[in-house]
């Protein structure tokens, strides 16, 4: 496929906080309709990598493509044009708990776009009922399960038919029933909506049931992309070790610890 098409492309990112390098050398490529889980331990660098692609942060070497646009470059227009397109659900970004759950799925029409108050009645009613809350739009959120406002959140990222959906830790907090369903919802949405999903999820068996692909991120570095089956089966102890949860053995650089401890800005 040509390389235009992607609708993500990062190449050679490297990420620093401070003295700290997160992410190195990560290559990142998305192609329209499939969705991606990111994998990796906790610390791996998933949520870096994923404000890069928002483009929250600029990266400190590489190019990040995001709808062929290059974020790190682009204007105040171009910005709004591609958060126009892109549907975002993370763990932070919980309902607001003044508005109602109609209000708050309504949030981006009324943030973003001109359309008339009626139409953004219609608009967000109609994604209420696609992540199967119809009706509920007078609910305040303190009225909802876990798993309900996981939607209604859903339900305010795809108010804006975006092309890219990124959803972070879907399954966190969830029962196993309410969390499968959730699964079976992100799959709908990408077959009956025709979206790309980027999923981030600690949770391999919801990752093996939604993710077309694979990518496996370690200490900031991509071990690899790829099928479900082609990381199931990947020759790699690391991957191995992080699919049968087994911890890293710790080695320890004791005089480069030292020296972080005993250096400012460690
Ligand atoms: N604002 C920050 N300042 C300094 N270090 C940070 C900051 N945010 C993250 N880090 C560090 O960067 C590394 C990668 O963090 P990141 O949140 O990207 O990992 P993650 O894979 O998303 O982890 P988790 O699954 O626990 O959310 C971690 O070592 C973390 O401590």
């Amino acid at each position: 496929m040509a390389d235009a098409e992607a609708l993500i492309d990062v190449r050679g990112l490297e990420a620093w906080y401070g003295k700290r390098r997160i992410l190195a050398d990560v290559d990142f490529r998305v192609e329209p309709g499939e969705i991606r889980v990111i994998m990796g331990g906790s610390g791996s660098g998933k949520s870096t990598l994923l404000r890069h692609v928002l483009g929250l942060h600029r990266p400190s070497a590489g190019t990040i493509r995001v709808l062929g646009v290059d974020i790190a470059h682009a204007d105040a227009a171009q910005m709004l044009d591609i958060r126009r397109k892109i549907g975002v659900s993370f763990q932070g970004g919980a309902l607001l708990t003044s508005l109602s759950v109609g209000d708050n799925v309504a949030l981006p029409l009324r943030e973003l776009t001109t359309l008339d108050e009626n139409t953004i009645r219609i608009m967000s009613r109609i994604k209420l009922e696609v992540v199967n809350l119809g009706g509920f739009q007078d609910l305040m959120p303190s009225q909802l399960s876990g798993g309900m406002v996981k939607r209604a959140a859903l339900a305010r990222a795809i108010v804006m038919d975006p092309k890219l959906l990124f959803f972070d830790e879907p399954s966190a907090g969830l029962d196993p029933v309410v969390s499968a369903e959730l699964d079976e919802l992100i799959l709908r949405l990408r077959d009956a909506l025709r979206m790309t999903i980027v999923v981030v999820t600690h949770e391999l068996e919801s990752a093996f049931k939604i993710a077309d692909t694979i990518t496996v991120l370690d200490q900031g570095r991509v071990l690899m992309t790829g099928t479900v089956d082609e990381v199931r089966n990947a020759d790699n102890e690391r991957i191995q070790d992080l699919l049968n949860r087994r911890p890293r053995e710790v080695v320890v650089d004791v005089d480069a610890y030292m020296k972080r401890l005993t250096e400012e800005d460690a």
